[in-house]
């Protein structure tokens, strides 16, 4: 000990590295102080002149002590004044450096012992604003409060490989689409599609406590980057400025099932054999057949072709067919024999508009119908095309959200297309926004393609055990800090930002009122300037 020389002695913040490894460091603090999980430390070290980063990702009580029971010993007599031998020891997990010249470096290297360690500041966190992108979402998350001036902004390249947004219910999903959304309406960085069943997004729902909660529609300022596609009546779709949607009976192919009901193998061998065949041809034709037996032989309709393709198989299985296709064409009254607005959709699509597909009142088959039929339409139609061979073309990306995605993210052919784009969409632009409260449920091959993950709070361990281990980024430190999530805060990790990000997502209904979210295009600041 006679070594030892004392150091910095005027420092009554006692806050010094003590250890540990490359990968995790211990910092003993003050007993008293105001630590929380997910708290970002800088810790200075003045003899390399590095800024290391770290993220409180555990603490517990210590001393110095020898005598392991000093704490429960005095329980019968006293207890003691706390010296400054009892003190929080913190575990940390390093998320990089910054070096002399402001570049941010991976934690390849350790502090030098008894650097100086504080809870981060404001100017601490000016780094990060190189590494956000665009579409805003929320404020970087320090403790209890945010960092006013700390952005949280997603990029849309790094959305094009994917992105989830994890939560149990009731802890922010949908307000973290609406603001992702209206930041969409605002930058137009590429069309998102959207499919609304409950008219949560249009026009937003009632608050549980009678509080203001608005949908898409209230963020008037952005409305030229929404469009809306809805079932809705002539009376509402005029009021809210939207297109009857409609689908015809020649954009669907019998793969569109898939989704939506189940089959056998041998109902799955007859939609194989009609793959190729028209929507409507292939409706009428089971519209217009009984499949009692030997109907082959007094079939007299027109498509003889067609009857001779699917004459070796079933009555049954035909039938069950025809029923489907029934409660199909019954159940959907958008879906008519002619007139169709996917193409309008397609053009506010790559117009990098915010595409809301309302459907009130509908059933779920309807909203997994629409997704998947929407899914398999832009994404063969891309793959025809040669989309993305010739590197100048221009990007067009679009991004799909699905809602309860574990509806059609488990393993299973239902689930073919949505896979499908998954695994390839990136290379023809398309990217899916998967949104549900069980990753556990979804396809780990799925998961393991998402780069961008919005963390919310996760009850469940075995679904967070399913986000850390998927992430690209390492989540497993954060799992406490993950477990304990309010409403509204997340952890979002994602392929531009160094390292994952704790951020409080913005409230939407103040969000859309801020001064910032007035349209900032080049036609309108070109207009004010000429006219001012
Ligand atoms: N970041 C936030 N800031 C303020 N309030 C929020 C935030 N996120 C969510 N809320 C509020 O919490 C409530 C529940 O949020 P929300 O509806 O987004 O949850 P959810 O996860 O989508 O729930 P459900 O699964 O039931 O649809 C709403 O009243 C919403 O306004």
């Amino acid at each position: 000990m006679t070594n030892l020389i004392d150091i910095d002695t005027a420092d009554a913040a006692k806050f010094r590295l003590i250890g540990q490894t490359h990968s995790s460091y211990r910092c003993a603090v003050p007993y008293t102080s105001e630590i929380f999980l997910g708290d970002l430390l800088a810790i200075h070290d003045h003899q390399k002149q590095f800024t290391f980063y770290a993220k409180v990702t555990g603490m517990q009580h210590a001393s110095n002590f020898a005598d392991a029971n000093w704490d429960t010993r005095p329980h019968t007599s006293h207890f003691y004044n706390l010296g400054e031998d009892v003190f929080l020891l913190l575990e940390a997990t390093p998320l990089g450096y910054l070096d002399p010249n402001g570049n941010f470096r991976r934690p390849k290297t350790v502090p030098t012992k008894f650097s100086g360690v504080r809870i981060a500041e404001e100017e601490d966190f000016a780094f990060l604003e190189q590494y956000m992108g665009k579409i805003e979402v929320g404020l970087v998350r320090n403790g209890t409060g945010t960092i006013a001036t700390a952005k949280v902004g997603l990029h849309p390249h790094d959305l094009n490989q994917h992105m989830g947004v994890f939560a149990t219910t009731g802890m922010g999903k949908s307000n973290f689409m609406k603001v992702f959304s209206a930041s969409c309406m605002k930058e137009r960085p590429f069309g998102l599609l959207m499919v609304d069943p409950h008219g949560e997004y249009l026009k937003g729902r009632p608050a549980p406590g009678g509080g203001e909660n608005p949908g898409l529609t209230h963020y008037k300022e952005g409305r030229d980057g929404l469009a809306i596609f809805s079932t809705r009546n002539e009376e509402s779709i005029r009021r809210y400025g939207a297109s009857s949607l409609s689908i015809a009976y020649d954009d669907f192919r019998p793969s569109d099932l898939y989704p939506i009901f189940e089959f056998s193998e041998a109902q799955s061998e007859i939609l194989e054999t009609v793959s190729d065949i028209k929507g409507s041809s292939m409706i009428d034709f089971f519209q217009a057949t009984d499949f009692t037996e030997d109907w082959y032989d007094s079939y007299s309709g027109t498509n003889t072709q067609l009857a001779r393709r699917l004459k070796e198989f079933h009555e049954a299985s035909l039938r069950s067919i025809k029923r489907k296709l029934e409660i199909l064409t019954r159940h959907n009254t958008f879906f008519r024999r002619s007139g169709s607005t996917i193409n309008e959709i397609r053009r506010a699509l790559e117009e990098q508009k915010v595409v809301l597909i309302d459907i009130p009142g509908m059933r779920e088959q309807s909203e997994l119908f629409i997704l998947s039929l929407l899914t398999r339409t832009f994404l063969n139609e891309r793959r025809n095309d040669g989309f993305g061979a010739d590197e100048t073309e221009p990007a067009g990306q679009i991004l799909i959200a699905i809602e309860e995605a574990q509806r059609v993210l488990g393993p299973g052919r239902g689930t073919a297309v949505f896979r499908e784009c998954a695994m390839e969409g990136r290379k023809f632009g398309i990217g899916l926004c998967v949104i549900t409260q069980q990753p556990k449920n979804i396809d780990p091959r799925i998961l393991a393609q998402i780069n961008t993950y919005v963390v919310l709070g996760l009850s469940d361990k075995t679904d967070r055990q399913m986000i850390a281990s998927s992430a690209k980024q390492d989540l497993t430190p954060l799992d406490g800090e993950i477990q304990t999530l309010e409403r509204g805060e997340a952890v979002i990790s994602t392929l531009s930002v160094p390292f994952p990000i704790s951020c409080r997502i913005h409230a939407f209904d103040r969000y859309i009122r801020q001064p910032d979210m007035k349209k900032t295009d080049l036609i309108r600041k070109g207009l004010k300037n000429s006219f001012s």
